[in-house]
């Protein structure tokens, strides 16, 4: 059973123009809508979505913070937030003209009791796998991710990146850095999927047993004790990229939950993702049928 484990959460809002982006007018959309998200909760959203056990955690406040709840609640998912003062933030990725611009908040400032809260609502779970996903708030250090990965007998997966990914000191069993969080982790050249794969295969030394480096549109890689596979993208008309990353890590924890190989398992990743990437948002796509989809994914050996 897996445990999720988002310290800032946010709702996602989503809008989308017909024109370009210009300074000094008003712009008007023509669709918008919010999801619920940040990186532990989108991962919940699918894992749940493909029947996987698992348990979404985390901190939530104000109205915000009630939206995601509520939205778990009607999806079906699993919770055991705690109730922090200040209000969860609100993220927008605004598409127009096919650019996409993404804004992302700080979060509420928090104090750093609610990591003992947090890592006390994880081992209330017995998880057998915790992902740690995303920023963290203001008011917390990279020790708050190390400190829960630390604090039981299961196997942590982190998703974060930035200084903090670079400071992260404990033992990880994975990390799913994007390319330019892989290049700013490692200052190594990530211009190609070989560079990439180099990248992820040094960075592991820094205490990750795996790396998974998402490529966008180029696919992804894994790298770990079983060597260097490289999973081409789906060719895919893309609405949005939110969710992308969340959705990649889903589909292989998924498919390590039930016993799949990292081959298998970086399939299911890149299938699920293509679902996510063809729809608005972090809404949570249909994943009854993505046999089909991951047999379509090409894999080869680096
Ligand atoms: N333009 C795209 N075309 C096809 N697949 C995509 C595209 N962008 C993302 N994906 C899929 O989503 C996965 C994660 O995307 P990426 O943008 O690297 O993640 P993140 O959201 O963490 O930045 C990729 O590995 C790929 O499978
Ligand atoms: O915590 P961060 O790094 O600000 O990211 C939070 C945002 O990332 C998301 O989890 C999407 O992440 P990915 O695009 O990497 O899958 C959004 O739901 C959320 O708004």
């Amino acid at each position: 059973m897996i445990v999720t484990v988002t310290y800032n959460p946010a709702v996602d809002q989503t809008i989308q123009f017909d024109e370009q982006m210009a300074p000094e007018r008003v712009m008007r959309a023509n669709k918008a809508q919010f999801d619920a998200g940040g990186k532990g909760i989108n991962a919940a959203q699918f894992l749940t979505a493909m029947d996987r056990p698992c348990v979404a955690t985390g901190l939530l406040g104000g109205f915000t913070g009630s939206f995601i709840r509520e939205t778990l609640q009607d999806d079906g998912v699993e919770t055991a937030f705690i109730d922090v003062d200040g209000t969860t933030r609100l993220n927008t990725t605004a598409i127009a003209a096919a650019e996409e611009y993404k804004l992302n908040q700080a979060g509420p400032t928090v104090g750093e009791s609610v990591v003992d809260a947090l890592l006390e609502q994880v081992r209330a779970q017995s998880p057998d796998r915790v992902l740690i996903g995303g920023s963290l708030p203001p008011g917390l250090s990279p020790d708050a991710i190390d400190r829960i990965a630390a604090g039981g007998d299961w196997e942590t997966i982190v998703d974060t990146g930035g200084d903090v990914l670079r400071e992260l000191d404990a033992q990880y069993g994975l990390c799913k850095p994007n390319r330019a969080e892989l290049g700013d982790a490692t200052g190594a050249d990530v211009s190609t999927v070989e560079g990439c794969a180099d990248a992820a295969d040094a960075f592991r030394d820094r205490g990750f047993d795996r790396v998974l480096a998402s490529l966008g549109a180029d696919g992804a890689v894994l790298v770990g004790d079983t060597g260097r596979l490289y999973a081409e993208a789906l060719d895919i008309d893309v609405v949005d990229t939110v969710g992308a990353g969340d959705a990649l890590l889903s589909g292989v924890l998924s498919a390590w939950e039930a016993g799949a190989d990292d081959e298998t398992a970086l399939r299911t990743g890149v299938a699920v993702s293509s679902q996510v990437v063809q729809r608005a948002g972090t809404a949570v796509p249909d994943l009854n049928d993505i046999g089909s989809l991951r047999d379509g994914v090409t894999v080869r050996r680096l």
